[in-house]
């Protein structure tokens, strides 16, 4: 991939809270691919030009130190699933908000979706007005995934022209998306996207669910029950299974060898889940993400009315979020994402509570290190299995080869964070979501400070305060 530079660039002390260009940064908990160290990381020119251990003193000579002692220096977080819905959306999120979360949050690549922004992402036109609204506005580095709809699925000129303009995959939807410039796609549709993508070694994301049957429900819609019955976990799994009828053409030697089918927000962590490791041992090339809302709720804490919770495929149960840890833990689900997916307060009808009518879609950008720590520390999740599912995988999947992981050669990506220190997140913490009154994360008790966020060695974020300009760059695949 490449960056798109600006035209003309802001001065390096509008990009970053720091003097300096070239400078170490120490700790006692360094997360690196070949575990924590203790030493020092050196950045120059906005690369990672050195990692070391122990003796890392005597290299430094007279170079800037920032010394973060005991505070967890990490991968900077992707999130390949934010909806930022710009242009054309900008009421519900935008570039400028949903970017300096990211940044607040620690996160330092996001991947935009290409439906709730309008126009939809799903041509080169369209593509080209994401990046004209991107230009200048955004603190972190954003990447883009295009749309892939019926009215592009059988164009191979018009899909190929989204591809060579530089999306970095395609998403499509098996159910209708909420969105009307974004209708569904089918098993045919999907075959015909990936036979493309394979060319180019991009993935196709798919939001796997298909309506089936459902027996009356007139229940109270003010009921989350009511809401959980109406998307049941056999939408998930009947999607998967058509969509494992197409992904054995991903195997060596197949017909769509190269390509890659991502399936994102898994919720049921039973049957679609099974028959997920099924075809993985298959030597499909498939992964799954699900995303801090499925492990950290569950249906039966949910009160009635309280549509910040809804979101689809929905919160399940329990005993399900227990079973999405473990497939965690043992590494059957590759990695997490966000769906940060915000509305306008007046679309989740709070004053109604009516979860069948509000908007679906959970707002959490600039929460998810803290929730994904605070609950993952209860299963012994590890400070290398968190940058494995928001910062190396994500990456991988992505195509960022210069990002996500803290190593030689790579962008000076970096969260420095305390894992210790916890917080309320209350009206009084400092949010920059457009909208932090929908979270559902707000109310809660959080453990992991951010403290610091670097992209590409810019600090961008500091305690609180943001540098001065947007210097976050579009990321264009090739
Ligand atoms: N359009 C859109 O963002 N839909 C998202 N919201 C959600 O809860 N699940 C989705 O796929
Ligand atoms: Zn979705
Ligand atoms: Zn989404």
């Amino acid at each position: 991939f490449y960056m798109k530079t600006p035209p003309q660039k802001p001065s390096h002390s509008e990009c970053s809270l720091l003097d300096h260009n070239d400078f170490w940064i120490s700790s006692k908990r360094i997360v690196t691919p070949k575990g924590v160290i203790s030493g020092a990381v050196e950045v120059k020119g906005g690369n990672i030009v050195s990692v070391m251990e122990e003796d890392w003193q005597e290299n430094v000579g007279t170079g800037q130190v920032i010394d973060y002692g005991e505070a967890v220096v990490m991968p900077g977080l992707i999130d390949v699933h934010a909806h930022l819905d710009d242009p054309g959306r900008t009421e519900w999120e935008g570039f400028p908000s949903g970017t300096r979360a990211a940044a607040a949050g620690g996160l330092t690549t996001l991947v935009d979706m290409p439906l709730n922004s309008f126009p939809s992402t799903v041509s080169e036109e369209t593509f080209e007005l994401k990046i004209k609204a991107a230009a200048k506005r955004i603190y972190v580095d954003v990447g883009f995934w295009g749309g892939l709809v019926p009215e592009n699925a059988f164009n191979a000129s018009a899909l190929e022209g989204l591809l060579k303009a530089g999306v970095l995959g395609l998403k499509s939807f098996m159910c209708p998306s909420g969105i009307n410039d974004f209708p569904m796609t089918n098993a045919g549709h999907i075959k015909e996207g990936l036979s493309i993508l394979a060319k180019y070694r991009r993935p196709l994301l798919v939001h796997a669910e298909i309506q089936q049957e459902l027996e009356d429900i007139a229940d109270d819609p003010r009921s989350y029950s009511t809401y959980l019955k109406t998307r049941p976990a056999s939408w998930e799994e009947a999607a998967i299974r058509e969509l494992l009828t197409i992904t054995n053409g991903t195997r060596a030697g197949g017909p769509a060898e190269g390509a890659h089918l991502h399936i994102v927000h898994l919720s049921d962590a039973r049957s679609s889940l099974d028959l997920i490791k099924e075809a993985k041992s298959s030597g499909d090339s498939i992964t799954v993400e699900t995303c801090p809302h499925y492990l950290a709720f569950s249906a039966e804490e949910i009160q009635d009315g309280d549509t910040r919770f809804k979101c689809a495929p929905p919160i399940r149960d329990a005993a399900n979020r227990e079973k999405l840890w473990e497939a965690m833990m043992d590494g059957h689900i590759d990695m997490l994402s966000s769906d940060h997916s915000p509305t306008v307060p007046e679309l989740k009808l709070f004053t109604d509570g009516n979860f069948l009518k509000a908007w679906g879609g959970i707002s959490s950008l600039q929460f998810v290190l803290p929730v994904t720590w605070s609950y993952g520390r209860k299963y012994g999740m590890t400070l290398e299995q968190l940058a494995s599912w928001w910062s190396e995988k994500p990456a991988k999947l992505a195509g960022l080869d210069l990002k996500g992981a803290i190593a030689i050669g790579n962008h000076a990506d970096i969260v420095v964070w305390e894992p210790e220190v916890e917080f309320d997140l209350n009206d009084s913490h400092p949010t920059y979501v457009k909208h932090p009154s929908i979270s559902a994360y707000m109310g809660s008790r959080l453990s992991g400070k951010v403290l610091a966020t670097f992209v590409r060695g810019n600090l961008v974020y500091k305690e609180g305060k943001h540098a001065l300009a947007a210097c976050g760059v579009p990321i264009l695949a090739r």
